[in-house]
């Protein structure tokens, strides 16, 4: 277990190129294994999922050069094997699940692991992937320890309107429908800015996709699908991360963004803790109203502030966390919602250790009491990378010495982390501990 030791109270002050972002690169990865041509991805991040990844498509015979330095990755599925009953996918990642359809494609037989769940958030079914994977002709059957899925020969298009928006399931569904034989349709398609890059880069490989950005998705499927080249853009979620380090710190950080056109409601979000977010020349940062963070009232007598998580175009449940840090600063009352995930609030206890007044109201909500005064503190995360970045936020803001036991999650997800954190001004640092 990786522990965090951050001396806080200094302002944040500096200038973030962001990473990658997560989910995108991983459903990108698991795509290259559709095509047997040489793929070159740029702006690969140093993150433990990838290297799990990379580790399995090694095992299975392809060829992988990775140059983290560079962030240059170069794979090419030529002699590439896989045996059911020997080879394994990566446990404790939910992206392990986008590996199906590629295996599917080229051997006719994949195998997902019972721990494919990732965060621990909740209930994080995978019905609505094998509902896909069936859709498309596979059978599916239960193993002690997973599942096995086995074809009788190319997949076989259909239409599909899934139960609700779900990120990887559209993942699944278009990389099934990419090589399938004739045209599919998704209905409830999932839209997040990480999904839209998935779908740019399975065009750049020659997939036939309608509809891309949008909640009905057409596919038509092809023969086979190219090799070439494709670059990552930035990641929301460590702009809004960084951005609202900056903001809790009362610093001055600026994050590269070259999409401000994904922000408009993550900006109000930001508002509602009296944080402006400004876009320039391709930089955004955050400049905090009258210097202290304070809730804006709603002009509706009696209500509470409120921030809602919900599928793309909402805010994105990933980036609750964050606002909740803001909200144990803030002066004032808000109360978060996340209609996603079932078990995604259930670290109140741990933001009391610091002094913060949080009540979680169900599992679904949580209402922060803020501006009370906090003080240093040891706290645990649970295995939710959002969770542990929020929890080392408060500590960043308080004058002290903290402890952020179990931050491992963050490395999921956000490569050179803690190097960033500490050339932006705050000392901070891992050590190992039980
Ligand atoms: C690798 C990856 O891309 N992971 C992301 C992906 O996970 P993932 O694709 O697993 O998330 P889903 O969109 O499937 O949602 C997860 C769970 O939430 C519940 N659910 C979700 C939506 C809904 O309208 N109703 C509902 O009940 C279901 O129990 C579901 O299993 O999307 C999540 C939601 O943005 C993010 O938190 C994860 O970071
Ligand atoms: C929950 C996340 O990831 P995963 O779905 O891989 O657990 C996340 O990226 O915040």
């Amino acid at each position: 277990m990786s522990n965090l030791i951050v001396h806080g109270g200094t302002p944040l002050n500096g200038r973030i190129i962001p990473s990658a972002n997560k989910n995108a690169v991983l459903p990108i990865l698991c795509g290259t294994l559709l095509s047997a041509e040489p793929i070159r991805l740029r702006g690969v991040p140093e993150i433990t999922d990838v290297k799990k990844i990379v580790e399995v498509f090694r095992k299975l015979g392809s060829e992988v050069e990775i140059d983290f330095k560079t962030g240059i990755l170069d794979v090419h599925h030529k002699n590439t094997h896989f045996d059911p009953a020997a080879d394994r996918l990566p446990e404790e990642m939910r992206s392990s699940i986008m590996l199906v359809p590629g295996l599917m494609a080229r051997f006719r037989a994949a195998r997902v692991e019972d721990d494919v769940k990732g965060c621990t958030l909740g209930a994080r079914e995978i019905d609505p992937h094998v509902e896909v994977f069936q859709r498309f002709g596979a059978d599916v059957q239960r193993l002690p320890d997973g599942l096995l899925c086995t074809v009788p020969g190319k997949l076989q298009a259909n239409d599909h309107w899934t139960d609700y928006a779900s990120v990887t399931t559209t993942e699944n569904f278009v990389l099934c429908a990419a090589l399938a034989e004739g045209t599919s349709t998704l209905m409830n398609a999932a839209s997040e800015p990480h999904v839209q890059e998935f779908c740019q880069f399975m065009v750049m490989l020659g997939a036939q996709i309608e509809g891309l950005g949008t909640s009905r998705l057409k596919i038509t499927g092809i023969d086979a699908l190219k090799g070439g080249e494709f670059s990552f853009a930035e990641d929301f979620h460590e702009i809004v991360t960084f951005l609202a380090l900056g903001a809790i710190t009362g610093g001055d950080v600026r994050v590269k963004n070259s999409q401000p056109e994904q922000f408009p409601l993550i900006d109000r979000t930001f508002a509602k803790f009296g944080v402006q977010i400004i876009h320039e020349d391709g930089w955004s940062r955050s400049v905090t109203e009258g210097g202290k963070l304070k809730v804006k009232e709603p002009f509706t007598r009696n209500i509470l502030q409120k921030v809602e998580a919900a599928p793309w175009p909402y805010l994105p449940v990933d980036l609750l966390p964050i606002f909740v840090a803001l909200g144990v600063k803030a002066e004032g009352s808000v109360m978060f919602w996340n209609k996603v995930y079932d078990g995604a609030m259930g670290w109140t206890s741990e933001l009391s250790k610091f002094g913060a007044h949080a009540f979680l109201s169900d599992p679904h909500r949580m209402v922060t009491f803020g501006g009370k005064p906090l003080a240093p503190a040891e706290v645990e995360s649970p295995y939710i990378i959002r969770v542990a970045i929020a929890l080392l936020m408060v500590a960043a803001s308080i004058p002290g010495r903290s402890v952020i036991r179990n931050a491992t999650p963050i490395r999921r997800a956000h490569p050179h982390f803690v190097e960033n954190i500490s050339r932006l001004g705050t000392r901070i640092e891992w050590v190992e501990g039980d």
